[in-house]
């Protein structure tokens, strides 16, 4: 029986990895703890649901709501940031990190101290804090699985540790709800309209990110951190059907990529079983009646956000984690509709220009500037937005 815990247990990856629990044969899984933002109502189902041992949620003030709707479960209960980071140490043989943003970044390197294998969702932690990430990994022998669709693809058509025989990756990106857009119908975009994927079913943070590309760009931060190719050797291409999701093209003119129905089940079942497979009962992705599959250069003008994670990849010291935490701040303010689409952007890169590179070494100096890069960015949107 493998042990689970589930950080962000509530959310779009979090329900998907539980989705695959339930579907498994009786005794095959048992969850040590799930972990929530704020949704009591969400993670005490769950938490009575799967019969887990721990259920934490971060939000401080919800732990008397948390605790009243597990009276009697006799399962445990807690609260806060720190409990978050406790749940992360217990003891389970696989971690799923799926809490949206850098806030997940100190449970996931509480995971990894462990040295278990730990399931990463959260790319935002490998783009705040890349090298603190595998640090920790290496240090602990914990073993990091990529869950991202395009960097498990990666990781599965991966057949070299050789980095000068792989040419290039690939990732591919959908486009969002925004590929054919005209650049005025984006200036006037509601969150309602950017949190419409056309093809995946996510968070809204993240949809925000598809729609700008930002996630695009954080995913190019991403695959440089977790596979031996240089920034310049990582390619991005538009392609709408996301059937093929990620491709390693090598130095024997072979290209090997990863294909699938776009359903985040197959790569968190790919890293569930990891390094094994197990069956996943869902639509297979069916080419004949998929007809085409089509693959474009993204446009630098309308999605300026994968320009600026790559000058931001270049440029590395704390630009990374300044560019996450800009856009985090932006994409919240925006769906607060409180910034307008094109300026989250804008904001990122006037961030950016502030701050430039600055170097920055350690946990508490990057969570330190993460924190200055977000309010220097609420202040430049606010600038903006009163503009
Ligand atoms: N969804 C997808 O298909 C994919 C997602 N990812 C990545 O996975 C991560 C999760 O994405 P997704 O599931 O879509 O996001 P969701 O917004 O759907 O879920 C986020 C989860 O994190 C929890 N959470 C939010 N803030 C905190 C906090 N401060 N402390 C603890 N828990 C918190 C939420 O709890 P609550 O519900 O209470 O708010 C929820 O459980 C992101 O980093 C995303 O980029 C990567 C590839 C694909
Ligand atoms: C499912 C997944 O991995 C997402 O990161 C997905 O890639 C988002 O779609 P975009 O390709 O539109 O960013
Ligand atoms: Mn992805």
């Amino acid at each position: 029986m493998k042990r689970l815990t589930i950080l962000g247990s509530t959310g779009s990856i979090g329900r998907s990895t539980l989705a695959l629990v339930e579907a498994a044969p009786p005794g095959a899984y048992a969850v040590e703890a799930l972990v929530a933002g704020r949704d009591v109502t969400a993670l005490a189902a769950q938490a009575r649901q799967y019969d887990a041992r721990l259920a934490v949620v971060a939000e401080p003030s919800a732990y008397g709501a948390l605790k009243e709707a597990l009276a009697g479960s006799g399962i445990s209960v807690a609260a806060g940031p720190a409990a978050v980071v406790e749940a992360a140490t217990r003891p389970a043989d696989w971690t799923m990190a799926a809490i949206v943003g850098s806030a997940g970044l100190r449970s996931t390197l509480a995971a990894l101290a462990r040295g278990g294998t730990v399931a990463l969702a959260n790319k935002e932690s490998l783009v705040c804090a890349g090298e603190i990430v595998l640090a920790e990994a290496a240090r602990a022998g914990a073993t990091l699985l990529p869950v991202d669709s395009e960097h498990n693809a990666i990781f599965q058509a991966l057949d070299t540790k050789d980095p000068a025989l792989i040419e290039k990756i690939v990732l591919t990106a959908s486009g969002g709800p925004f590929r054919t857009a005209e650049l005025a119908t984006m200036r006037a975009a509601t969150p309602e309209q950017a949190v419409r994927h056309p093809v995946w079913s996510m968070g809204a943070k993240i949809s925000v990110d598809s729609a700008t590309m930002m996630n695009k760009g954080l995913e190019l931060i991403e695959a440089a951190r977790l596979f031996p190719v240089p920034e310049a050797r990582i390619e991005v291409l538009v392609h709408p059907q996301s059937a093929v999701h990620g491709m390693v093209q090598y130095a024997d003119g072979s290209i090997l990529a990863q294909l699938g129905t776009p359903d985040m089940r197959t790569p968190i079942a790919h890293c569930l079983a990891w390094p094994e497979r197990m069956p996943v009962t869902l639509p297979r992705l069916d080419l004949a009646t998929l007809g085409r599959l089509e693959f474009f250069a993204p446009d630098p003008v309308r999605f300026p956000a994968l320009r600026l994670a790559r000058e931001a990849l270049q440029a590395g010291a704390g630009a990374p984690t300044i560019l996450n935490a800009a856009n985090e701040a932006a994409v919240a303010l925006f769906l607060d509709r409180r910034l307008g689409f094109l300026d989250i952007a804008a904001v990122v890169e006037e961030t950016l220009g502030l701050f430039g590179a600055p170097d920055v070494s350690g946990l508490e100096a990057v969570l330190a500037l993460d924190d200055a890069a977000r309010a220097e960015a609420g202040r430049i949107a606010a600038r903006r937005a009163a503009a």
